[in-house]
């Protein structure tokens, strides 16, 4: 009997983060490979609304469990939740986003299930005997491992920008599911007060679909202005390189690389960045990456697909115009 690939579907502001909808599209192939079910499950408080969104991005089935309880994350409720909901049901996948709801969520979750977990995979397949097959790079992005599980679930989280976005097919209809919150008391040890959102109009990192990012070259924090500028005329994200991060010149959130945020956006421009083997580990798997950099030798030329030789302070703002130009024809 099928039990169906789960995607735990994470919404933040019942907005459906972009991670959740990368899923489902690549869960539909799998799902139509494997003849399996593809089940979405929403936790939340009043997110009634977006079953239909699910709905018409691949899913089937939408489990919708809606409780005050539920209304911002919380490790614990969401754990208790998801381990009843996934022992009753017995799905073959649960699937997360690696983000920092994914990073902490799915962990707990496979340890109270008592099932593996392959973390930050880049990539998804079934292999020949009929298993989900996860691919996760390792020792900085240099080689892959690949991953799988005959114990079921099989769990894994997966980096965001890995996979697609199918358009919605908003001919698709999925049997809808209302489930109760059963909490364990012991499990609402920690209670959420209060979220204080810092505000800014540009993407999120990892969402981002343009990220301009600088490093030591930058020279100081008052000199990302330049970058923001240019950030605010294409849409981006603003990045920075450790070297930058630990110079206090942005705070920790804004970093790329193997000890900050993993990015794969579709342009990448780094500015002032030398291209060392642990901010590559973060941003390597973008998909056009432009440098400006005043060394020639500088290793983000080898991975560049776009380089531009010469001073970021003169470069930069001359993009700048020329982008400025582009966007307003
Ligand atoms: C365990 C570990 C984890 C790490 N994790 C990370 C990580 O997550 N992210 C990360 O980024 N690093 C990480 N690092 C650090 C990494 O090794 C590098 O030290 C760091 O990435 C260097 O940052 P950078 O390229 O900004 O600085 P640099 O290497 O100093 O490069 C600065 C570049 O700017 C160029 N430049 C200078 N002035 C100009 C100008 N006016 N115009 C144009 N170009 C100019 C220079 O030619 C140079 O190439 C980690 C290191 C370790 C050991």
């Amino acid at each position: 009997m099928a039990k169906g690939i789960w995607v735990i579907v994470e919404q933040r502001n019942l907005q459906i983060r972009k991670v959740s909808l990368e899923l489902l599209s690549q869960g539909r192939k799998i799902a139509d490979e494997t003849g399996e079910p593809l089940v979405a499950v929403i936790l939340g408080q009043g997110i009634e609304a977006l079953a239909k969104t699910v709905a018409e991005s691949g899913a089937d089935k939408v489990i919708l469990i809606d409780d005050a309880k539920l209304a911002e994350y919380t490790t614990g409720a969401y754990t208790s939740v998801l381990n009843k909901l996934i022992r009753k049901e017995e799905p073959q996948a649960v699937l997360l986003g690696n983000t920092a709801v994914g990073k902490d969520l799915a962990p707990r979750l496979a340890q109270r299930l008592g099932v593996g977990l392959a973390s930050d995979c880049t990539g998804m397949e079934i292999d020949s005997n009929n298993f989900l097959n996860f691919k996760r790079p390792i020792y900085a992005g240099k080689a892959f491992a690949h991953l799988t599980s005959n114990v079921r679930p099989i769990m894994a989280t997966i980096r965001p920008n890995t996979f697609p976005v199918a358009p919605p097919d908003a001919a698709r209809q999925a049997e809808v599911v209302k489930e109760a919150a059963e909490i364990d008391s012991a499990d609402l040890a920690a209670i959420l007060k209060e979220v204080a959102v810092a505000a800014s109009k540009r993407p999120e990192l990892t969402e981002a679909n343009i990220i301009v990012s600088g490093g030591r070259g930058m020279k100081g924090p008052e000199n990302y202005v330049i970058l923001e500028a240019l950030a605010d005329v294409i849409g981006a994200a603003v990045g920075a390189s450790r070297a930058a991060v630990d110079s206090g010149w942005k705070e920790h959130k804004f970093q790329v690389g193997q000890t900050g945020k993993t990015v794969a956006p579709t342009l990448y421009i780094a500015c002032g960045i030398s291209g060392a083997i642990q901010h590559l580990a973060g941003m390597g798997s973008s998909k056009f990456i432009v440098a400006v950099n005043k060394d020639p030798e500088a290793n983000i030329f080898n991975v560049a697909d776009y380089g531009i030789v010469g001073d970021l302070f003169e470069v930069v703002p001359l993009l700048t115009e020329e982008f400025k130009k582009l966007v307003n024809e």
